[in-house]
């Protein structure tokens, strides 16, 4: 198993000496559908920041296809993985969308031919070429989610990291946020998600990396999803599909996504 990312020991304090992190190790395969579980404060968004090298280690590492993230490769590091932030207000800052979205490529110092060729094929994996003029606070919070995830497209990382991309959509601003990491993942890189949402987890990833109080509790495939009691423990709800199927265990087994569960109930009905 070729692995994107591996976290050895971190440990991170702020500024006001609170510990958010609290020697975390955990790994993540290559082209992987990773998410990242845990209650508020858990330490999701703290441990993104790492990934990119936006937040120092206090203690301990992060490697990045092999290389422990430094001063010297943070240039390189930065190519190759995408961070999208929870509040798109926090990442989007240009007078138009086609603005923002060419930022990240002219910093990279680009030919012109290039950086327009990066912008529209950004724009358009996620559907916001013919909104490219608008400003951004004249966008739906979908739109400015789909506009920040190409900003960080535009910049074509392998790695692609979402703080709670789902926060706040409706369903159908979810679904298409979900085709979106799904088509990317499909193109071969490795998609990183933080979400409380389990339903969601169970159906979309097939790495899971759960987090307390700054610690990794579990971590492994997503049969970590099937374990309700774990789940509670620390804070999560189980996801819905596995609270229904338990009162059945040992009859019809813990189904691990939706299409699972209706053969199971297809094999045990007729
Ligand atoms: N700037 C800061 N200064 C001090 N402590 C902070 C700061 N930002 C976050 N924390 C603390 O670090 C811990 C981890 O916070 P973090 O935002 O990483 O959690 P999270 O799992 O992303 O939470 P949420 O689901 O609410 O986004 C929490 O105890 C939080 O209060």
């Amino acid at each position: 198993m070729n692995l994107a990312v591996e976290i050895e020991n971190l440990t991170f304090f702020y500024p006001d000496g609170n510990k958010a992190l609290d020697g975390v190790s955990f790994v993540i395969p290559e082209r992987s559908k990773t998410v990242i579980l845990g209650h508020n404060g858990a330490g999701k968004s703290t441990l993104l920041l790492h990934l990119n090298g936006l937040y120092t280690a206090s203690k301990g590492r992060v490697k990045i296809f092999g290389k422990v993230i430094n001063e010297e490769n943070i240039r390189e590091i930065r190519k190759k993985v995408g961070l999208v932030f929870q509040d798109p207000d926090d990442q989007l800052f240009a007078s138009t969308i086609f603005d923002d979205v060419a930022f990240g490529p002219q910093n990279l110092e680009l030919d012109k031919k290039e950086i327009l060729r990066r912008v529209e094929e950004a724009l358009k994996a996620v559907d916001m070429w013919d909104l490219r003029e608008r400003p951004p606070h004249h966008l739906s919070l979908g739109q400015k989610k789909r506009a920040a995830i190409a900003g960080v497209l535009a910049m074509e990382p392998d790695i692609v990291v979402l703080d709670e991309p789902m926060a706040y959509l409706d369903p159908r601003g979810q679904e298409e946020i979900t085709a979106i990491l799904n088509r990317l993942n499909n193109e071969g890189k490795t998609v990183i998600v933080s979400t409380h949402d389990l339903d969601w987890a169970l159906e979309w990833a097939d790495y899971v990396v759960v987090l307390n109080a700054g610690r990794v509790v579990a971590e492994g495939d997503k049969s970590i999803l099937t374990n309700r009691q774990l789940l509670e423990q620390n804070g999560l709800k189980a996801p819905l599909l596995v609270k229904l199927f338990e009162d059945f265990e040992g009859k019809l087994g813990i189904p691990t996504s939706l299409k699972e569960a209706r053969q199971i109930l297809r094999k045990f009905i007729f």
